[in-house]
């Protein structure tokens, strides 16, 4: 298996480009299952995760190709209507199959995606709301059995929680629907907006997407289009942390500042020099930073994906600091990890105390979930001496050319197979 070995200790200094968004790419490529005609998505990341849903859509019956970083996608057999287990399992944003396959077949049968290192993750706020849009469920042998009789049916919808999956899910299957449905408490997330553009250039009329109450007006057919995914804002808060951490000055090109404002805000807080244009923002450490407490919260709130590297970062910040985990119930594997490389974190419920430490240490890490991986290479960044971090395929699923981006930055970084 792969693993990174990281020589920490150098300041970060340089420019990289901004990936698209994961979160964006995989919803909108699952939503091109919504027309046969041919769709081409740029900006997509070339990652695990963005092949594991090439595959899927292959099985389901698209021709979907990847060269560079676009993919264009058309049907070209007969629609599948069961996902199973081994195209499931492979990653969470599996259960967006169901959305597209419902609206377009009247059925779907989907494996059960079970839990992950960060969660259970259950899929309640996703079927209740096809249960609303008339939809007919069964879980059986580990598959929820989905149907409908003729097309779904508009409907108001209330989630009780703004699952981000749940609203995507919902969206996609709402936009040929009979009639209008209306999302209350939706996610905000600006990956919801950007798969909002995306159908609406199909031809679907969806209003209020990156608000919490959205409006989707069905349609009989929707149609090809080209879209550019938008920039990949956990990547950017995880290059802005690492210029913080080694103590560096880091430039993000083709990023998305509008839609970092709860990491900037606290960076800014911390003491670090950040500098934005609509495209871009630059990092400088200029002087030792001051701890800040983070909560993690749906957006526009601080993001949960972002809160092991802000771990990784109070860490090595003088004083006393908590971070609170209030969107998933067990996202603090890395805290162990963490504390291999000199870490001092206490774990309390859903918080996690920090007293930062002159320095980290260097030492053999093991990365149990993406973020996870990403806090881990952070901290290895600016620990003293060699680190070796396994099982990387993690952080393969959500970051594009990490260790070549990190090396035009300084650092002194390389993959042992
Ligand atoms: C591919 C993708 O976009 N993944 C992101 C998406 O995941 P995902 O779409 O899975 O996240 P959700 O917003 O659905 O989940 C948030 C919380 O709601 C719970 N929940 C969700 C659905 C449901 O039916 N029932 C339920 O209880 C989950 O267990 C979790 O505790 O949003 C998360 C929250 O910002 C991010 O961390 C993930 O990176
Ligand atoms: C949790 C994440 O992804 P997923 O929902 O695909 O597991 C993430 O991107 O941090």
């Amino acid at each position: 298996m792969d693993k990174i070995i990281i020589t920490g200790g150098k300041k970060l200094k340089g420019s990289v480009k901004v990936s698209g968004s994961k979160n964006s790419a995989l919803p909108i490529l699952f939503a091109t299952l919504l027309t046969d005609d041919p769709v081409t998505i740029s900006n997509v990341p070339s990652l695990a995760d963005i092949d594991a849903t090439v595959a899927f859509l292959n099985f389901i019956g698209k021709k979907t190709v990847k060269k560079g970083n676009t993919v264009t996608a058309y049907k070209s057999n007969k629609y599948k209507h069961i996902a199973p287990y081994d195209l499931v399992r492979k990653m969470r944003a599996s259960v967006l199959i169901m959305g597209p396959l419902l609206a377009r077949l009247g059925k779907v049968d989907v494996s059960l995606p079970g839990g992950c290192a960060i969660g259970a993750r259950p899929i309640d706020i996703h079927l209740e709301a096809f249960g609303k849009l008339g939809a007919n469920i069964e879980v059986e042998n580990g598959y929820v059995k989905t149907s409908s009789q003729g097309r779904l049916k508009g409907a108001n919808i209330n989630f009780r929680f703004p699952s981000v999956g749940a609203t995507e899910n919902i969206m996609i299957a709402a936009v040929l629907a009979r009639g209008k449905t209306k999302i209350i408490n939706a996610a905000k997330e600006p990956e919801i907006k950007d798969l909002a553009d995306f159908l609406n250039k199909m031809g679907a009329k969806v209003k209020g997407a990156g608000t919490k109450n959205i409006t989707i007006e069905g349609v009989t057919k929707l149609h090809g289009t080209t879209h550019k995914v938008i920039a990949d804002r956990i990547e950017a808060a995880t290059y802005l942390i690492a210029a913080a951490i080694t103590k560096g000055e880091v430039l993000l090109k083709d990023a998305a500042p509008k839609d970092l404002k709860a990491i900037t805000a606290k960076l800014k807080k911390a003491g670090l020099k950040i500098t934005e244009t609509k495209n871009s923002i630059s990092a400088k450490w200029v002087k030792n930073l001051k701890p800040q407490n983070a909560r993690t919260a749906v957006y526009p709130g601080f993001p949960t994906d972002v809160q092991a590297q802000w771990m990784a970062l109070m860490s090595l910040v003088k004083g006393k600091s908590k971070i609170e985990e209030t969107v998933f119930e067990n996202r603090f594997l890395h805290v162990a990890e963490l504390r291999r490389l000199g870490a001092n974190l206490t774990v309390d419920g859903k918080t996690v105390h920090i007293t930062g430490v002159e320095k980290l240490s260097a030492a053999p890490v093991m990365v149990s979930d993406l973020r996870a991986g990403a806090a881990l290479v952070l901290a290895a960044l600016a620990a003293n001496g060699k680190s070796t971090v396994s099982r990387i395929y993690h952080l393969d699923r959500g970051y594009e050319l990490l260790e070549k981006k990190l090396r035009t930055l300084g650092a002194n970084i390389k993959r042992q197979s």
